[in-house]
């Protein structure tokens, strides 16, 4: 019987070999030299006592001893240097790192109770302590290894969990609270999980102006706020960017809102931030399964209603409802069939005339983007423009009514022999696009028209837009004899500063100042100042949107430059265009026609 242990260690030993012959990989090549080292030495053990000690040998004797070897063996190879590189993922892993520390432990156990043996044998009190100090030394330090396994590997979950700036939790964190929650939640329950999505309006900003470890205090010190806002119970994330979740415990709609409200109001008040007053605010979007059913996750419909609030214009908060998905998807939508538009030839270029005050006369054309749908029709540029800057799409869709555009004008110019202007709206997203000015400069170069005749249109969000050197952008435009006119004149709120900061050429003056001018003392009065700065400074104006002849009676009588509106022309096909403009040609050339300062303007008959 006791010979079949040997017996089976050579046959081991010889299946070890076999397969470490065989195999390839690292990581089993040395468990298999472990293994086989280990039976060797097992069966040399096992038959030098069989035979040395007449078939066996008595326990306690020093042949006892030898038996601790291959475990010894086993141990010191557990100790390699080249185990610090194991690999520790593969889940198949026979023995990993902590096994093999398991069977040094169990190794040195064995030898220090075998040589505790032999001691008891001679000395039985003595042996019997060493026997106890050697255990308690053993389990002491098996657990102060399982303390530091323990530690480390919640140190590292942690860390796996948290945003490493703010101390929040994660994206990954967030999602797995989110599933949790969504699988225990009862949907009939009034008090439910709240989604707060908050995006921090206008961070680029503070980015682009300060700096990027600037913008991190700031995100450090709205976290802060963030859980002053919020119950010890509610979950904080930081989604990425300027961008925070807010995970709302059991909670009512009414109560949801207040503490939206309430982080409305702190992230709104000055921040002092490295001796700098910052003045933030953030769209919030509000979620819950309670409210209708909606997207995959409560997320995404937080983010939707985030992004409504963006759209009404920021610094609100919104609660998603199943109709903003709807607009979503159709917004969606609507950016798949107007990139295949593109492509397509449905989008077109029209026109709106703009006048000279003094003469009449057509002086130049607004570019205005239209597009007809194979089965919507036509779509509005008020609806498709919005989307199209989102998406980024503007760029390409700019690109392609300015080289229209440009090569439009030119070949009017040639072929009625005028010295017209083409004026093309562009939007913040294009001057972000570090291409643009050479694009301006190639495709009007390409058209054939002189650049003093291109003016492009920018509105107060490109220079808002934070895209870094917008000042040195538009001088460089300038430079190269492009014209520069600053749309919806009027509407924003610091537009006086930008007067003084930006090279303008033209100020547009907004149609909501012109409607109704002739009976309002207030718009009238605000139209003369705006055109006599507009003189100081060397900028000329245009009013758009006139539809009264009292409307233009009035801004001529103010001194306007230039005038635009549907009372003298809506936007024209290129077609009716030429047709206008040879009509002015015989207006002109008419022995009846009346001096252009009596106010006869020539206009098709809508
Ligand atoms: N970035 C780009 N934006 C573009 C482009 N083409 C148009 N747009 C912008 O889309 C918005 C809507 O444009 P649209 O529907 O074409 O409206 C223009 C005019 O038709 C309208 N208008 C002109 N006169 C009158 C008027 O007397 N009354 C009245 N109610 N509306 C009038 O105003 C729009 C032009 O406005 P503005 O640009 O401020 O001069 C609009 O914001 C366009 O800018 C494009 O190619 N790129």
């Amino acid at each position: 019987m006791s010979q079949t242990y040997e017996v089976q260690s050579v046959a081991l030993a010889l299946a070890f070999a076999l397969r470490f012959s065989v195999s390839a990989r690292g990581e089993e090549r040395l468990f298999y030299r472990n293994a086989a080292v280990f039976t060797i030495s097992y069966a040399v053990f096992s038959i030098i006592g069989y035979v040395a000690e007449d078939h066996g040998f008595p326990s306690g004797s020093l042949m006892d001893l030898c038996w601790t070897v291959p475990f010894t063996l086993l141990s010191l190879l557990a100790m390699q240097p080249s185990l610090a590189t194991y690999p520790q993922s593969r889940p198949s892993q026979l023995l990993n790192s902590s096994g093999l520390h398991g069977i040094c432990a169990f190794g040195l156990a064995t030898m220090s109770l075998t040589a505790s043996g032999l001691l008891a044998r001679h000395r039985p009190l003595f042996g019997g302590w060493v026997v106890f100090v050697a255990f308690c030394l053993l389990a002491a330090r098996t657990i102060a290894r399982e303390l530091q396994l323990h530690r480390v590997h919640t140190q590292l979950e942690d860390f796996a969990l948290r945003d490493p700036l703010t101390g929040l939790a994660n994206r990954t964190a967030l999602e797995r609270a989110l599933v949790g929650r969504d699988e225990v939640e009862n949907r009939n329950s009034d008090r439910q999980t709240v989604v707060l999505f908050i995006d921090l309006d206008r961070f680029k900003l503070i980015n682009d102006g300060f700096g990027h470890h600037f913008g991190d205090l700031v995100l450090k010190e709205v976290s802060n706020l963030l859980r002053l806002a919020t119950r010890e119970q509610d979950l904080i994330a930081r989604q990425g960017g300027d961008e925070f979740v807010v995970l709302l415990d059991r909670i009512d709609l009414a109560g949801a809102q207040e503490v939206a409200d309430r982080i409305g109001t702190m992230i709104r008040k000055p921040i002092q931030i490295a001796g700098k007053t910052v003045h933030l605010s953030a769209s919030v979007g509000l979620a819950s399964r309670g409210f209708g059913e909606g997207g995959e996750t409560l997320l995404e419909d937080a983010d939707c209603a985030m992004y409504n609030a963006k759209s009404l214009g920021r610094d609100r908060i919104e609660l998603f409802t199943p109709e903003l998905l709807i607009k979503a998807k159709s917004a969606h939508t609507l950016h798949t069939d107007l990139r295949e538009a593109l492509a397509d030839g449905q989008i077109t270029v029209h026109y709106q005339p703009i006048y000279g005050c003094e003469s009449a006369e057509i002086k130049g054309f607004e570019a205005l983007v239209r597009w007809r749908h194979p089965k919507r029709g036509y779509i509005s540029p008020g609806d498709f423009i919005p989307i199209a800057e989102e998406t980024g799409l503007i760029v390409e869709l700019g690109q392609y009514v300015l080289r229209i555009a440009c090569a439009q004008c030119h070949a009017w110019n040639v072929q009625f022999g005028r010295e017209l202007a083409i004026s093309v709206n562009v939007s913040a997203r294009q001057f972000a696009d570090r291409g643009f000015i050479r694009t301006v400069t190639e495709t009007l170069e390409a058209s054939g028209l002189r650049p003093q005749l291109l003016k492009l249109e920018i509105t107060e969000t490109v220079l808002l837009g934070g895209y870094g050197g917008i000042g040195e952008m538009l001088s460089e435009l300038r430079s190269a004899g492009i014209k520069i006119a600053l749309d919806d004149f009027g509407t924003g709120y610091s537009s006086l500063s930008y007067l003084m900061n930006f090279p303008f050429d033209i100020l547009k003056i907004d149609r909501s100042f012109v409607s109704h001018i002739h009976h309002d003392f207030r718009r009238s009065e605000t139209v003369r100042k705006i055109v006599e700065l507009a003189a100081i400074l060397g900028m000329r104006t245009i009013a758009e949107g006139v539809e009264t002849a009292e409307e233009l009676a009035c801004v001529r009588d103010l001194g306007c430059d230039f005038v635009q509106g549907y009372l003298l022309s809506r936007p024209l096909a290129p077609e009716a265009v030429s047709a206008l403009l040879s009509l002015e040609i015989k207006a002109a050339q008419s022995p009846s026609s009346k001096p252009v300062h009596s106010g006869h303007f020539t206009a098709l008959a809508s």
